[in-house]
């Protein structure tokens, strides 16, 4: 897949889902990334902070080579390093990560780079930098980062409506939340807890298609 197709696929794809083992109920990221693969998931970020360099990027390129083979998007969070290293297509970095400039400069390949975002002033700055698409977050209370901004104001999520480059919401997006983030405009739910910590995350998948289904069909 080339630079497009996985832009494509995140504007089109509802769900982003993002790894963590510490969210994982004691699985293993391989297993939770097969287990997502599995049920037609088709973008997986794989964020980690606890591991060596090198366990993170065993695991990593273990994982971007399955992304491959089911035409799945596999994003690099935080680490250029990393995303050279596994020949991850894309990458996603914060407010405090490399600039868009710096990503694109490093990696000498078209890269697609996603930067995160809280607020208007930042969103108009990733636009101008050439990001590929942009994090709005955190929507909802979340557990599962500790330096979390204030939830997104509504005069922000309407600014990120109007974005000529993908919007992903992020943050405590749960069954209930996915619904009033739809009614609102929003198409693309990046979540940690709700996927990687399910119980039973095929089952799980399947709650959330079924959700988004019925809000297709309502509008
Ligand atoms: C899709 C998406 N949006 C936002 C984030 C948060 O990135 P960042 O602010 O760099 O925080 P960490 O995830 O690195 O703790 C994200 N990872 N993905
Ligand atoms: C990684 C992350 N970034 C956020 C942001 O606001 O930028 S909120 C968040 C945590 C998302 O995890 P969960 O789906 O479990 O709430
Ligand atoms: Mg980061």
């Amino acid at each position: 897949m080339k630079h497009d197709d996985h832009v494509h696929q995140i504007r089109t794809e509802p769900i982003y889902a993002i790894l963590g083992e510490t969210f994982s109920r004691g699985r293993t990221n391989r297993q939770v990334a097969k287990a997502l693969l599995g049920a037609g998931v088709r973008i997986i970020q794989y964020r980690e902070k606890e591991k060596s360099w090198q366990e993170k990027y065993e695991e990593a390129r273990d994982i971007c080579q399955w992304c491959n083979e089911y035409g799945a998007t596999f994003i690099m969070n935080d680490s250029i390093d990393l995303a050279i290293a596994c020949e991850a297509p894309v990458i996603h970095v914060g407010q405090d990560d490399a600039p868009v400039a710096w990503v694109r400069r490093l990696a000498q390949r078209d890269i697609v780079v996603g930067v995160s975002t809280h607020t208007i002033a930042e969103m108009k700055k990733a636009v101008r930098d050439g990001a590929d698409y942009v994090g709005l977050g955190p929507m909802y209370q979340t557990t599962s980062k500790m330096d979390v901004h204030d939830i997104v104001a509504d005069v922000d999520k309407a600014y990120a409506l109007t974005l000529p480059i993908p919007v992903v919401t992020i943050g405590g997006i749960d069954l209930i939340h996915i619904r009033q983030l739809y009614t609102e405009g929003f198409r693309s739910f990046a979540m940690i807890s709700a996927l990687v910590g399910a119980t039973d995350i095929v089952e799980q998948i399947g709650a959330f298609r079924q959700v988004l289904q019925e809000k297709i069909d309502e509008c």
